[in-house]
């Protein structure tokens, strides 16, 4: 049996801990967290919201990690990379397989460390959030959680299937020869979703209520899809919702028609979470990955010559919260 480790079991990666070793399947949990790994040593990995269960897992902090892993799923947030790389290479061999699944764009950084034949991308279609040690919080109606995978050249290679039959245990996979794609997608969902529930302090569903903070949602989801295209991306629809084709618009009028999709069903099925950047705020953190996700769009967006005033808002407003400077709120609706 190949060894297989799950690095960084925050919000998301004990969910997937527990429905791997549910299946029987075995697999360390690797966190930094030491009090965590106790408690999912100690009281198994407990999952309570829409999906509720309790797993008896095997936890180890990175330090204790040994020899070299088969597979690594990489589920640390991007903010991390700096010390969770140094500790995950001398447990990479030459065949090993890493599944890059942070938001961002985070593959062509973990290719430049690891090595571009190790790398793997799973845009991550389900949300979590981190209650207390050894117990994570699911946010995403079990029927709609999904993962996307493929490989950096877009060949379904073998190690490609054999990924997706382990993420199985948990959700549907779908396989893309389109990771960029992919990726943009769901950067869609981030720089303008994750980004307007960090600013507000608030669940998705709370932005598709407000029609202030819905408008400047949909319009931060337009300048992600302009900044993809520029950057020659094709975004992939994501469990039957078109970003590039449906989220697109060109005046008021049709503004309205993508304000509607926002408050149908794809969306409704992340209304009772919170954006991971806003549960790092909420817990003191003085980093979050706002440069990896609103700040990559705006990035690259200047880099093609497309302006992105809101998301450029969005980045200043939540480097504000870092420093505590300001605080989550509908309040910094005034600020745009
Ligand atoms: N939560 C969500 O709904 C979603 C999150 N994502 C993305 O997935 C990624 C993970 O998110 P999420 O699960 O929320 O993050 P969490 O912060 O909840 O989990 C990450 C875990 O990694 C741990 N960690 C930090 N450094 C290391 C290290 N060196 N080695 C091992 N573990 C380490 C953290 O410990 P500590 O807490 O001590 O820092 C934490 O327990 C992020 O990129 C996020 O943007 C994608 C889709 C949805
Ligand atoms: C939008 C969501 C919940 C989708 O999985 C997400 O990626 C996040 O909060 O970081």
């Amino acid at each position: 049996m190949k060894r297989l480790a799950i690095m960084g079991v925050g919000s998301l990666g004990t969910i997937m801990g527990a429905y791997i070793s549910k299946a029987g399947r075995q697999v360390d949990l690797v966190d930094a967290n030491r009090e965590h790994v106790a408690a999912l040593n100690q009281n198994g990995a407990t999952i309570v919201g829409n999906v509720q269960m309790n797993v008896p897992v095997k936890a180890l902090t990175p330090d204790q990690m040994e020899g070299t892993y088969d597979i690594v799923i990489y589920m640390v947030k991007q903010t991390y990379n700096d010390s969770a790389f140094p500790q995950l290479l001398p447990h990479v061999g030459k065949d090993t397989i890493i599944v890059a699944c942070p938001n961002g764009l985070p593959e062509e950084i973990m290719a430049d460390y690891f090595g571009r034949e190790k790398i793997l991308g799973a845009p991550v279609g389900y949300g979590a959030e981190y209650i207390a040690p050894g117990i994570s919080k699911s946010t995403t109606v079990y029927s709609k959680m999904f993962m996307e995978l493929g490989s950096l050249t877009g060949e379904v290679t073998p190690a490609v299937t054999e990924v997706r039959e382990i993420i199985e245990l948990m959700c549907p996979v779908h396989i893309t020869t389109n990771l960029l794609g992919g990726r943009w997608s769901k950067l869609y969902l981030n720089a303008a979703g994750s980004g307007m529930s960090t600013v507000l302090g608030c669940t998705f569903g709370e932005i598709y209520e407000n029609d202030t903070a819905l408008n400047i949602a949909v319009e931060l989801g337009k300048e992600c899809i302009e900044v993809a295209r520029a950057n020659g991306a094709t975004m992939i629809p994501m469990n039957g919702m078109d970003f590039d084709r449906d989220l697109y618009f060109t005046d008021e009028e049709d503004k309205k028609r993508v304000i509607a999709i926002w408050r149908s069903d794809f969306f409704k099925a992340y209304s009772t979470g919170t954006a991971s950047m806003l549960q790092d705020i909420n817990r003191g953190a003085k980093k979050t990955e706002i440069d990896a996700i609103d700040g990559v769009v705006s990035q690259l967006g200047r880099k093609k010559g497309v302006p992105t005033p809101r998301c450029d808002k969005v980045i200043e407003i939540v480097k504000r919260m870092e420093t505590r400077e300001l605080k989550p709120g509908f309040e910094n609706l005034k600020l745009f």
